[in-house]
């Protein structure tokens, strides 16, 4: 089975747990990339049997509308039921790393509105301790370098992610050789750097389930 097939059988088993949860009134949020994008076209029959999505970025809203789901501004949908997205890396307490698609901020809201976040992935981001994969930070432009000089005092090794532009017109620094034992302490360290504005790190709100794809099928983990 290629990644991808594994990445399509996650989000197949992603539907099937958000199925019982679709109804006229619901709206459900929607993360980015390549595996999101698998449950965004797996949407497409059941695009009548519920309101619509919050999308994490102006991409998976595109594909959302091209599949006949309609999209809701966060602002009027309230507290919604369920989030689906991706991750770059997991760790046993479904801590996550995500952002290698510059998505981060906007996911980080809408994982925040959701009263449960299914991540889907296939088994390559499952890991021990966190920071193999770099982690991403959405930095406002002029706060380039300074925030890129306080990273470095945190241990890390920032790399500018050269001609990406964010959905809120920021850039990202890609932060290599960190070894993440403490996530939710990282996360608000860099969180409180005058100049970032999100950083990829998901562990003040993780997960709550997490479904992997591995050769041998789509695997439920529990914490
Ligand atoms: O910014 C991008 C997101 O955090 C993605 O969810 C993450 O990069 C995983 O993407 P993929 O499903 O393509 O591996």
């Amino acid at each position: 089975m290629t990644a991808d097939e594994m990445k399509k059988a996650v989000a197949m088993a992603a539907l099937d747990l958000v199925k019982p949860m679709l109804a006229a009134d619901v709206v459900i949020g929607i993360g980015t990339g390549s595996t999101a994008n698998h449950f965004i076209d797996a949407l497409k029959p059941y695009a009548n049997d519920f309101l619509g999505a919050v999308a994490s970025s102006d991409a998976s809203a595109q594909r959302l509308k091209a599949n006949g789901v309609d999209v809701l501004e966060l602002n009027s949908a309230g507290t919604l039921p369920v989030y689906v997205d991706g991750a770059d890396e997991f760790d046993p307490r479904f801590n996550l790393i995500k952002g290698g698609g510059a998505a981060l901020t906007r996911e980080k809201i809408v994982a925040q509105a959701s009263q449960q976040f299914i991540c889907i992935v296939d088994g390559s981001k499952q890991v021990p301790v966190l920071g193999n994969f770099p982690l991403p930070v959405e930095v406002i432009p002029m706060a380039r370098s300074l925030v890129a000089r306080e990273l470095v005092k945190l241990g890390g090794d920032p790399v500018y992610r050269e001609g990406v532009i964010t959905d809120n017109g920021n850039v990202i620094l890609d932060v290599h050789n960190l070894s993440i034992t403490d996530p939710k302490g990282l996360e608000a360290a860099i969180n409180n750097l005058p100049g970032v504005v999100c950083n990829g790190l998901f562990a003040l709100r993780g997960a709550d389930v997490v479904l992997m794809g591995t050769p041998d099928g789509v695997q439920s983990l529990s914490i």
